[in-house]
């Protein structure tokens, strides 16, 4: 893991980068307790869900065992050689150019070279779609099938039990069936290089995601921060827990009821920092809009109608811009959500 990363590539302009003052450290961050009452997780969701679009997840029901098994899996791929890794992106032919198809070893924002200040982490992005397919998944390291389809079975299991009380708080199990939104999972490995300086370097930028609803695993570093009205907050790592965020498709389906959490990574001084990510998002040729239930004459629709397809390459091409991503789809009326 002891790459050194060319100095000048990554670091930022002095007006954008980190402040230390600016995030408050005391968690506010919601913690909502999955083993409690079926009506408190609804209510407590659908809270967090309008007020910070962000929270962590305890006694959610995944084994630990197999958050950590996928921890040091991540650990052991960021340990091998460049080439080793570089080999990933070889597999089959699976590498292609549209970022959300393949897998892809890289480094920074989806391997861009053209960024002022190239985020200082490396990646390891897999379509969680093909986990039903043998021959395609990597076979090294050698527990990677075993570990990342238990995973897979595991976490696609808690994702649509969000999805579920998500929909529960919104009012929408008899019209709208909420799965559509996590028909099809990414998921991505994140390795963070330290610096010396963090202040002068991005570990990730700032953005919203731009599929559903976001899971992750964090290890116990910390530096994932997350923006409420203006006002970053630390997440800071909450033992066995997952950090949820609501992602740009939640936030556009229910007219900007839910919000879709701006989120940033900080990089740690001394510590390399770990987090793997599945994201639940709709199928690529769904087309998604204000649902009728969540818009009115004196709530119209912010937001046009679009292919997730389309959605998500402008993503990949603009680059992470913190929430301009939803500017795609906005309506002139669409103010500032
Ligand atoms: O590593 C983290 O904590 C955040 C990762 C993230 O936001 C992303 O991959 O979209
Ligand atoms: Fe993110």
């Amino acid at each position: 893991m002891g790459r050194v990363a060319p100095e000048e590539n990554y670091l930022q302009d002095l007006n954008n980068r980190f402040q230390e003052a600016e995030v408050l450290d005391d968690s506010q961050v919601p913690i909502i307790d999955f083993s409690g009452d079926p009506k408190y997780i609804v209510d407590a969701i659908a809270w967090a869900c309008q007020e910070w679009g962000f929270f962590q997840a305890i006694n959610h029901g995944v084994p630990i065992a197999s958050m950590k098994n996928v921890l040091k899996l991540a650990k052991e791929i960021f340990n091998q050689t460049s080439e080793e890794n570089e080999a990933y992106n070889s597999l089959g032919n699976k590498l292609s150019d549209d970022p959300s198809e393949a897998y892809r070893y890289g480094s920074g924002f989806n391997n861009r070279k053209d960024e002022k200040a190239i985020d200082l982490k490396y990646f390891l992005r897999l379509d969680y779609s093909l986990a039903r397919q043998e021959d395609i998944w990597p076979e090294s390291p050698s527990c990677f099938r075993e570990v990342m389809k238990k995973y897979h079975d595991q976490v696609s299991a808690f994702g649509h039990c969000l999805l579920d009380n998500i929909s529960k708080g919104l009012g929408l199990e008899n019209s709208y069936d909420l799965k559509v939104m996590g028909e099809k999972i990414i998921c991505i490995m994140n390795y963070y290089l330290p610096y010396h300086t963090p202040e002068l370097v991005k570990g990730l930028s700032a953005h919203s995601d731009p599929r559903a609803i976001s899971i992750l695993i964090q290890d116990d570093v910390g530096g994932l921060e997350v923006c409420k009205h203006g006002q970053w907050f630390a997440v800071k790592p909450v033992k066995d827990a997952f950090v949820v965020n609501i992602a740009d498709q939640l936030q556009i389906i229910t007219n900007a009821k839910y919000k879709s959490a701006e989120h940033r990574v900080r990089a740690h001084p001394e510590k390399s920092r770990l987090s793997v990510v599945a994201f639940f998002g709709p199928g690529l040729d769904t087309v998604v809009g204000p649902l009728p239930e969540m818009v009115s004459e004196k709530n119209p629709p912010l937001y046009r109608e679009c292919v997730i397809k389309d959605y998500l390459t402008q993503f990949y091409a603009k680059g992470l811009d913190g929430k301009r991503s939803l500017d795609y789809v906005k309506l002139d009326h669409g103010a500032k959500v």
